[in-house]
């Protein structure tokens, strides 16, 4: 059918692909339209859809489960042309989303961002690095069912390649199973690698303040300085019915380098409050490996004979630090799974199951088309 040939052309630059066309069959033949959140409201959101941007009322995609809330990054099945207002009428099943529990009492969960293949974990090399810190939001990104990034920024701060050498193989050592970069949007190094990447993905940028995120998204995008990085979406083709807005949550990068979608939404940059259980067994992934072959399955590590983990510690091939910042954030995360809601992390771990099913299936298709993405 033409309609779904040039939803295919004018959404692809959103991350839209075979799997969402296949999800989307049933609403295209009732003639909803397919479209990408790129900000919600109170009560509306804005998405881009082969017509153009448009504006739509949430009304009846807002369930009791705050889970299910609209969020950017979602594709969902939106009225077509002539109904005032829009509804969206139904979300498509996410692939992978950012979770995290509100600070209230209650501690219920909030939706951040859906469908993100990548999290960028922005460092700065202009600090000394705290691998504490990255493994925490290295744990969090897995858990989200998303693939971290670790990107060292502001590489031009640190001259001397041995010393940068040193940092990377440092970085790496706290990231198993994540790809680390080197960037700088000062010199432009990294940055094609970065564009690689993310071409073809949805990714999200993660980090502390001033880590240099705003000044990535920029440079990636091919724009200077720290500039507000607002971009004009989808322009209204004949001025009814649809608006033209400002969005800066949901970025397409340019075709240039590869493509790919950056949502950069304020609440996401910092790290939260998320329970981060299951990703933590993927950021130490070594040491759960080594617990698998100590003598005592329920084996703590302490004092135990047999055990795998101290054998590697004593040998040198476990650095005593991994260790001890693995059983900081378990016990950290402990606490925090104390106060958040049971459903919240049901639905987390049903996503991360999802995300490892995904990733076997898009690792298959990349090996199959012979494509590799630089890792
Ligand atoms: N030397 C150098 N400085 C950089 C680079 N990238 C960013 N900076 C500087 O680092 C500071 C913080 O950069 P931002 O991009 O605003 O950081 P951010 O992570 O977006 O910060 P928040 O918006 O607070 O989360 C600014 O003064 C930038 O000019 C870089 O590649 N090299
Ligand atoms: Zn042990």
């Amino acid at each position: 059918m033409s309609s779904s040939s040039s939803s295919s052309s004018l959404l692809s630059p959103y991350g839209w692909d075979a799997d969402w066309e296949d999800a989307f069959a049933p609403y295209a033949a009732e003639g909803l339209v397919p479209g990408r959140v790129v900000r919600v409201d109170r009560g509306l959101c804005d998405l881009v859809t082969p017509e153009g941007l448009v504006r739509a009322d949430t009304e009846f995609v807002v369930p009791r489960d705050p889970m299910k809330v609209v969020c950017t990054g979602d594709w969902a099945a939106v009225d077509p042309e002539g109904h005032d207002p829009r509804y969206v009428r139904t979300l498509l099943p996410r692939r992978t989303a950012f979770l995290r529990s509100t600070s209230s009492k209650r501690s219920e969960a909030q939706v951040l961002a859906a469908n993100v293949d990548h999290a960028l974990i922005a460092v700065s090399l202009g600090l000394d690095l705290d691998l504490g810190r990255v493994e925490r939001f290295i744990a969090l990104a897995w858990g989200s069912g998303a693939q971290p990034v670790l990107v060292l920024t502001k590489a031009d701060l640190v001259p001397d390649p041995a010393t940068l050498g040193h940092l990377v193989a440092d970085a790496e050592e706290s990231a198993p199973g994540v790809q680390v970069l080197a960037v700088s949007a000062e010199t432009g190094e990294g940055l094609d690698v970065l564009g690689a990447v993310l071409a073809g993905g949805t990714s999200v940028l993660l980090g502390q303040s001033g880590a240099g995120k705003s000044t990535l998204a920029n440079a990636l995008r091919g724009q200077d300085g720290t500039s507000a990085q607002a971009v004009q979406a989808t322009r209204d083709r004949d001025g009814k019915g649809r608006h033209t807005t400002t969005t800066r949550d949901l970025l397409p990068m340019p075709g240039e380098r590869g493509g790919g979608v950056l949502i950069d939404t304020p609440g996401l940059r910092g790290v939260g409050l998320w329970d981060a259980e299951e990703g933590l067994g993927q950021a130490f992934s070594e040491i759960e490996a080594l617990a698998g072959e100590c003598r005592f399955h329920d084996c703590a590590h302490e004092t135990e004979p047999g055990c795998a983990v101290l054998a590697a510690i004593e040998d040198g091939s476990l650095p005593e630090r991994r260790l001890d910042s693995y059983r900081k954030l378990l016990r950290e995360n402990q606490r925090l799974a104390a106060r958040t809601d049971a459903r919240l992390r049901s639905e987390q771990k049903q996503l991360f199951k999802q995300r490892s099913a995904l990733g076997r299936h898009m690792m298959e298709r990349k090996r199959g088309g012979g494509r590799h993405s630089g890792w």
